[in-house]
């Protein structure tokens, strides 16, 4: 579903941010990809989704590359980046049915979607304020309400569980499980630990740009009898 070969990242500061990266991620699977501050998270996400060229390697999503067909490519997925900005002049109805359109989602879907996340994540009685009276927390349930409505293969997010208080992050967690039951999957960053081993069918571990550990939680625990925190903290301790 999404392949990443050999990415690497270096940028005009001569600043090596993502290091030879590797990641086959298959349908139907939820998965973390976890690093502490500056480990290069954001940069590969943004590559991923074509929002900065790698300056080396290649991404496939769906089969198709990001960099040269562009457009069938970001047919298979949508994205919340970790800052939660929308033009926000416009009122919350107002970009939902503006990504709806984008995806040519049919009227009885978009009101049923629509109806269903702004519901759960309880901003339906906003929908018809402008974005700009919205709190952080409105802003980021309204962006991730417009990239579930879609229904896109892969649904990408960078670091979703920052800024969400806990009731609106279980919603969340329900909504990326329900996602991937339906046969998409989801790809999301993180440094909170414990949505990661609870969540996920497999976790990457990245630290300076490099892929330090892959697999399922239970696989990466095992080859160390200590808990997926305490290798996190000793996998990526500075030396
Ligand atoms: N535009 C840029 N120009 C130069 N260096 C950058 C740029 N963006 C990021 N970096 C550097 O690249 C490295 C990786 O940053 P990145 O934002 O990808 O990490 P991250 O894992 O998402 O971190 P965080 O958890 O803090 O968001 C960091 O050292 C960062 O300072």
């Amino acid at each position: 579903m999404l392949q990443v070969k050999g990415i690497s990242k270096v940028y005009s500061n001569d600043k090596k941010a993502v290091d030879g990266l590797n990641l086959d991620i298959k349908e139907g699977e939820i998965f973390g990809f976890i690093g502490p501050n500056g480990a290069g998270k954001t940069t590969t996400l943004k590559m991923i989704t074509g929002i900065i060229a790698p300056t080396e390697g290649e991404i496939l999503l769906g089969g198709h590359s990001i960099k040269t067909d562009a457009v069938e490519a970001k047919k298979n997925f949508t994205f919340v980046p970790d800052h939660p900005e929308i033009y926000d002049a416009i009122k919350g109805i107002d970009y939902l049915n503006f990504m709806s359109d984008m995806y040519d989602v049919n009227k009885e879907d978009r009101k049923m979607r629509i109806e269903k996340y702004t519901k759960a994540f309880q901003i339906d009685d906003a929908l018809t304020q402008p974005v700009n009276s919205y709190s952080h927390g409105m802003r980021q349930k309204l962006l991730i309400c417009g990239a579930l409505i879609p229904n896109p293969s892969i649904f990408i997010l960078d670091e979703p569980h920052v800024g969400l208080d806990p009731h609106s992050n279980k919603i969340l967690k329900d909504l990326m499980k329900e996602h991937c039951a339906n046969g998409g999957t989801v790809l999301f960053s993180s440094h909170v630990l414990e949505v990661v081993e609870n969540l996920c069918d497999r976790v990457a571990i990245i630290h300076k740009g490099k892929l330090i550990a892959l697999g399922t939680p239970e696989e990466i625990k095992q080859e160390r009898s200590i808990s997926l925190e305490d290798i996190f903290l000793e996998m990526t301790k500075d030396e």
